[in-house]
């Protein structure tokens, strides 16, 4: 008897040929309606299902193979004498291959404008349900998910080989496959039912590429993309020119894209080691890059700079002149391409920013679990300030505080951060106490700090970077308030003529 294959498939690319190697290789194939009709407009000899059920496709398709003449064929184990009476019993023929593909819910999904009818409705049952089948039986069935996967197959079965080790591996991608296509159906429904954090959350992430190795070269790493996400993301960058991306530079190229969506002027950002070095906003992009390198010309050096503006000819100039890991931008101009293509090892990446780079949950993973949180999407206006000094900011100080806000957010706590002009000016990441962060900013802001606002990322627990403040010149503060000694920082401030807003909101970012 031959055997026999059971196809039903959404993504019809490359049908006919793999099933008339199927036939090639004796098998006799079943097949669903539209599926049915392309393989024998294709010429293929295919029995439609309704002839091994005896039932009627119905309710639109809903019902066609969810059958038991279909899963008893599939799920009977051949070395179980029990199974092949009973299929004997009921009447039921082994089925030994099956080729499904479902419905595509993910590209449903992204549809404009989709209805919810129609997201419904691209819920595949029937098939992930003979996947699984085929799958869970692998030992005697083989199942196959992929079209990349039609020419292994049938190079396997010509020469013998499609045995219980393929098989197996073809199984295990089933299984992924469904996992991936569930947890985008689960995503949907979380997303529908206002649900953050359920019992139990799922995702799914689809590869991009393997990295060469990980954060060090004894690490394996490989760089997975949300397979639907609607916010810049490095997964859909174009790369224009460079060699492959690493694993670190592709954590600090997405620090540098979170940073750049707090900005819709033109905007520069440098990020070294997942900071920020330098941050400009100008009127231009050239201007704004200038900034940014003017901010810390050492730091900057082997570091990514992400512009939010297309790079014109002198901004590649500029960027050319200093060794840069990366430059990230919506574009680049023909004359930016010409100058910054003859470095040899700068990547070049043209992407669109839709400022919902932060949109998408954190995850942190520790030992035996994961914590999950909210982006920190929080952001303040001028109105939320509140003035606890008794000198009120200037106009400009306001700017300045406003846009040293929005860089200390994304530096790594405990942060201060100094800015002058729309650039940031000192840079003081990642201390274990809040002085210490305050003295690195302030000693690289040198003389530049003089008339310089301070940002800090957290409230003040005691006055000394105050204090520090006041040695070096600034003349504004901002920072979340909230400390058991608040006063004492204020009463510096006034004792000195400095002006300090609260923000009432904390950015922490470990
Ligand atoms: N309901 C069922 O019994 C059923 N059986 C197979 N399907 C799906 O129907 C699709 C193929 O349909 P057609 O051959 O009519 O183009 C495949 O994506 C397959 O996964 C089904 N549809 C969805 O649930």
């Amino acid at each position: 008897m031959s055997k026999r294959a059971l196809i039903s498939v959404s993504d019809k690319s490359n049908l006919t040929a793999f099933a008339k190697g199927l036939i090639e290789a004796g098998y006799e194939i079943i097949s669903t309606g539209g599926t049915l009709s392309t393989l024998v407009n294709g010429g293929i000899e295919a029995k439609p299902v309704d002839d091994v059920t005896g039932f009627p496709e119905i309710m639109d398709g809903r019902v066609k193979t969810l059958h038991p003449l279909v899963h008893g064929g599939l799920l009977a184990k051949r070395s179980n004498p029990d199974h092949m009476k009973q299929m004997e019993e009921n009447n039921i023929s082994p089925i030994d291959m099956v080729v499904v593909n479902l419905y595509p819910f993910k590209q449903t999904i992204e549809k404009q404008g989709v209805s919810n009818e129609e997201i419904i409705e691209n819920i595949d049952i029937g098939g992930p349900t003979m996947l699984r089948s085929a799958a869970k039986n692998f030992e005697d069935v083989a199942v196959v998910v992929d079209p990349a996967d039609y020419d292994k197959v049938l190079q396997a079965l010509q020469s013998d080989q499609l045995d219980a080790e393929i098989r197996k591996q073809l199984a295990a991608k089933v299984f992924r496959h469904t996992a991936n296509y569930d947890a985008m159906i689960a995503n949907y429904f979380m997303t529908e039912t206002n649900e953050e954090f359920p019992e139990t959350y799922t995702i799914t992430y689809e590869k991009v590429q393997d990295l060469r190795y990980g954060e060090n070269p004894h690490q394996q790493a490989a760089f997975y993309r949300n397979p639907i996400n609607k916010s810049t993301s490095l997964a859909t960058a174009k790369q224009l020119h460079g060699k492959e991306l690493s694993y670190n530079n592709i954590q600090d190229a997405n620090a540098a894209l979170e940073i750049l969506a707090e900005y819709n002027e033109p905007a520069a950002v440098a990020v070294k080691h997942m900071n920020p070095c330098g941050i400009g906003v100008a009127e231009t992009i050239e201007g704004a890059f200038s900034r940014a390198y003017d901010a810390d010309p050492i730091s900057i050096f082997g570091g990514i700079v992400a512009c939010n503006r297309e790079i014109d000819y002198a901004t590649a100039v500029k960027l050319s002149e200093i060794f840069l890991e990366i430059v990230i931008a919506p574009g680049f101009n023909a004359d930016a391409m010409e100058i910054l293509t003859r470095k040899k090892n700068i990547r070049l990446l043209e992407l669109e920013l839709t400022n919902e780079s932060t949109a998408m949950k954190k995850l942190t993973t520790v030992s035996g679990g994961v914590l999950i949180q909210n982006s920190d999407n929080g952001n303040i206006s001028i109105d939320d300030l509140k003035v606890v000094t008794k000198r009120q900011p200037s106009e400009e100080e306001l700017d300045n505080l406003l846009f040293a806000w929005k860089a200390v957010k994304h530096v790594k706590s405990n942060a201060i951060l100094l800015a002058k002009d729309n650039q940031t000016i000192g840079v003081g990441a990642g201390q274990m106490n809040r002085i210490g962060a305050a003295n690195i900013a302030i000693e690289q802001a040198g003389t530049k700090a003089e008339g310089s606002v301070m940002a800090s990322d957290a409230f003040f627990p005691m006055p000394d970077t105050v204090q520090a403040a006041v040695k070096a010149g600034i003349t504004a503060i901002i920072q979340p308030g909230g400390s058991k000694r608040d006063q004492d920082s204020i009463d510096v401030c006034d004792e000195h003529g400095i002006t300090m807003v609260y923000t009432g909101m904390r950015h922490f970012k470990h």
